[in-house]
């Protein structure tokens, strides 16, 4: 039996995997998360975008907000060893979110329908909640991805 790469550290989450687009350690863009798991479900943590992530000079560019926001969803749902997509993904701008900043984000299911799961995201900075995100997965089988050519290098990540 594998084991999810997310599991193995008391609480602590850890790269999906190495070339991950927000927390591989081999791209270029790789954004600094700490995430950890308080309990059962949902996790905590904190981000912080740089400079590589700004749009308007200084401020960290919505997309990249949105990508972070995928991941820590997608995370709360990884180390439960769900498989799925994400279908859908809302991203609410409250406040700007500066370069350099450190965040705090929490995430959690909010329901679960048939297939469909729904995952809150918040993201807060010292003047409090910055962004909310909520991601609509759905729930897929292993074909989803071995249709694609996709093998155990991509269903392995996901756990058991
Ligand atoms: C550890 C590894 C690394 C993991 C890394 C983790 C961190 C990063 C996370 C990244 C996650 C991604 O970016 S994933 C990559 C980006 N996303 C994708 O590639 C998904 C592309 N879309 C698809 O493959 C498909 O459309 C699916 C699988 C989402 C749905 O297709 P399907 O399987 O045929 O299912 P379908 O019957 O259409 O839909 C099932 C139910 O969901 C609803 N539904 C489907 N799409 C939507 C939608 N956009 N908005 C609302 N509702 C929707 C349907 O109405 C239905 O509800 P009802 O009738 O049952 O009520």
């Amino acid at each position: 039996m594998s084991t999810s790469p997310e599991t193995t550290i008391a609480g602590a989450l850890t790269p999906h995997h190495d070339r991950c687009f927000v927390c591989g350690p081999c791209s270029p863009a790789q954004v600094e998360l700490d995430l950890r798991c308080p309990g059962e479900e949902g996790i905590v943590g904190d981000v912080v975008l740089d400079a590589r992530h700004q749009g308007v000079p200084g401020i960290a560019h919505g997309g990249a907000i949105a990508a972070v926001v995928d991941e820590i969803a997608g995370s709360v749902l990884t180390r439960l060893g769900v498989r799925f997509v994400t279908a859908s993904l809302t991203t609410t701008y409250h406040a700007p979110v500066m370069t350099g900043e450190r965040l705090t984000c929490s995430a959690w299911i909010e329901s679960t329908v048939g297939r469909k799961r729904t995952v809150v995201v918040e993201l807060a900075g010292a003047a409090g909640r910055v962004v909310t995100g909520r991601a609509l997965c759905v729930d897929v089988p292993e074909e989803h991805f071995t249709r694609l050519g996709l093998g155990s290098e991509v269903t392995d990540l996901f756990g058991r």
